[in-house]
């Protein structure tokens, strides 16, 4: 019997300010993954037929051994003893998370395969086995941790022993091979799989009347290049201003009502921001310029992920806020998008 099921998988914004690969937030903007599975067929091996509508859509490759969510399904599959996609494979992706942005495109590509390979497969691994899977390819765990959990999210990642580090210190092109799509090659061996609860999680609370403004500049920064640029050693200051705003942020995001002077300080950052200022014309001026004084119901503003959106949380005032940043922006030369997102829930899984 043909079998249909959606997985839908929501956009992130991760650090939030000062919580720089630690905590993420998924946001109402979504990647829908159509999956079409036909009845057991006689041929062994018929290849997956991809659609692909939204952003991206004239980037994505369609090539389900080149393609990142179908690369990490077929992972998945590998890993668990499925060789291959099921055979006439039929899949839709629908994609609102515009690419490169700073909200999460390809943490959410990821999670949506890792969910891929799991249906297809029905292994019913946890979410937490689910987390490993796609740690081992995206390798901070803010934002598919945000995706795949929904909400205001903190995680961490376990301090491995020397095998399972081993393990996952795989290099990429090995838990994403590039299969060769002809049945009769050599598939090569099973990808290793990931050592077991890699990363940890809790959900914080989250204040109802928060919604994030995001600033979207019209160019893409990739997350390896603005992850270049950053340092590898910080002094004890800059560490200890950061830890200090974290440790009140997580809590003053759920407070009822938000305090804007706590938060807009809680929300400051010395890890990150800092450093990718130089990819980001405008960055430093949008978040000095926009306060909760000069612009009432903003509560904080800061870089969204790598950049270059910029997120604003605010309970009132969101397109003054965002007609404001546009203007710093434009000044810099730079065109933005903008959009009130809510706050969204985690992954979910349809069947029809
Ligand atoms: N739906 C998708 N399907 C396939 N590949 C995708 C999809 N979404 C994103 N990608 C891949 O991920 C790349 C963008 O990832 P990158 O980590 O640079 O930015 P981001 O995830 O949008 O931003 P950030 O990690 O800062 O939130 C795209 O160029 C594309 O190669
Ligand atoms: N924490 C990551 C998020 C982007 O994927 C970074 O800022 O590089």
């Amino acid at each position: 019997m043909t079998r249909q099921f959606t997985v839908k998988v929501p956009g992130t914004s991760a650090n939030i300010g000062p919580g720089f690969d630690v905590v993420g937030l998924s946001l109402s903007l979504h990647l829908t993954l159509t999956v079409t599975v036909p009845a057991a067929s006689e041929q062994p091996y018929l290849a997956p037929v991809i659609t692909y509508s939204g952003e991206g859509a004239d980037e994505v490759p369609l090539d389900a051994y080149k393609n990142l969510t179908t690369r990490v399904a077929l992972y998945v599959l590998r890993c668990n003893g499925i060789r291959f996609f099921p055979p006439g494979l039929k899949l839709h992706a629908h994609n609102e998370i515009p690419f490169g942005r700073g909200l999460g495109s390809s943490g959410a590509a990821v999670i949506a395969g890792v969910i891929l390979g799991n249906e297809l497969g029905q292994f019913n691994l946890t979410k937490e086995r689910l987390l490993d899977f796609a740690l081992m390819v995206e390798r901070h765990p803010d934002n598919v941790t945000a995706a795949l959990i929904g909400g205001f999210v903190g995680s961490y990642l376990r301090e491995l022993d020397e095998a399972d580090t081993e393990a996952a210190s795989v290099p990429l092109s090995e838990v994403l091979p590039e299969y060769p799509p002809d049945a009769g090659e050599d598939w090569g061996l099973n990808p290793p799989p990931p050592p077991a609860g890699i990363g940890h999680y809790v959900r914080f609370g989250w204040s109802e009347p928060i919604k994030a403004i995001a600033i979207i500049p019209r160019f893409e920064l990739s997350t390896a290049k603005a992850r270049e640029v950053l340092p590898s050693m910080y002094t004890r200051k800059d560490l200890v201003f950061n830890l200090q705003r974290l440790a009140v942020l997580t809590t003053a995001l759920a407070q009822n009502p938000p305090d804007p002077d706590l938060i807009y300080e809680a929300m400051k950052d010395r890890v990150h921001q800092p450093y990718r200022k130089t990819l980001i014309p405008g960055l430093p001026e949008v978040t000095s310029c926009i306060t909760p004084t000069t612009h009432p119901g903003l509560l904080g503003i800061c870089l969204s992920g790598a950049g270059p959106t910029i997120l604003a949380l605010a309970t009132t005032n969101f397109e003054k806020i965002a007609e404001d940043a546009r203007k710093i922006f434009r000044a810099q030369g730079i065109e933005v998008d903008w959009k009130v997102l809510t706050i969204a829930e985690g992954s979910q899984v349809n069947n029809s």
